[in-house]
């Protein structure tokens, strides 16, 4: 029998960003301008973590070349929809070999978000409008969740 190696997936890091971590009430969308196929859709803030990087040092990162903000994190979000990665732990499937992990956030130090890298738009979005953009599909599951923590 060949050996076949185990499908390895690679992890993206996502802030929900909110208004604030012990009272959310609006989520921070951001529109992503590139590459073509996913340009208009909008997302988490975030992206994939460097070698060598943890995913704590990946999320800071991409939120400061991102949004120009610095953050302070609260629970990760999990819930129905989460698999088990043997690589990454608790992870949300996105496509192909990519994997989210989801943190709250905040913004401190009176940094406030701004689209710098990325994304050409940020919208703050209540329970009640979170649908009214097109997020990327493999959102969705998520963004559930994140629903049900807005008041
Ligand atoms: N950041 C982010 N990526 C998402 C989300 N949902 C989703 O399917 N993705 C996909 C889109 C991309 O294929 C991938 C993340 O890649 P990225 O382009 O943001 O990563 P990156 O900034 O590190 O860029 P690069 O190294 O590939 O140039 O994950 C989401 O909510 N946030």
């Amino acid at each position: 029998m060949p050996h076949v190696p185990p499908t390895r997936t690679r992890l993206v890091v996502g802030a929900a960003v909110v208004d604030d971590l012990d009272r959310p009430t609006r989520l921070l969308a951001a529109r992503r301008n590139a590459p073509a196929a996913l340009a208009g859709f909008w997302e988490f803030p975030g992206g994939k973590v460097d070698p060598g990087e943890t995913a704590e040092e990946a999320l800071h990162r991409e939120l400061d070349e991102e949004l120009g903000v610095r953050v302070r994190t609260g629970e990760e979000v999990l819930g129905a929809g989460c698999v088990d990665d043997p690589d990454h732990g608790r992870v949300w499937p996105l496509t192909g070999e990519l994997v989210l992990r989801l943190w709250l956030a905040e913004a401190v130090d009176g940094t406030s978000a701004r689209p710098l890298a990325d994304h050409d738009e940020l919208r703050w979005l209540t329970a009640h409008d979170l649908w009214t953009v097109p997020w990327l599909p493999a959102d969705a599951l998520a963004l559930r969740r994140i629903e049900q923590l807005l008041t």
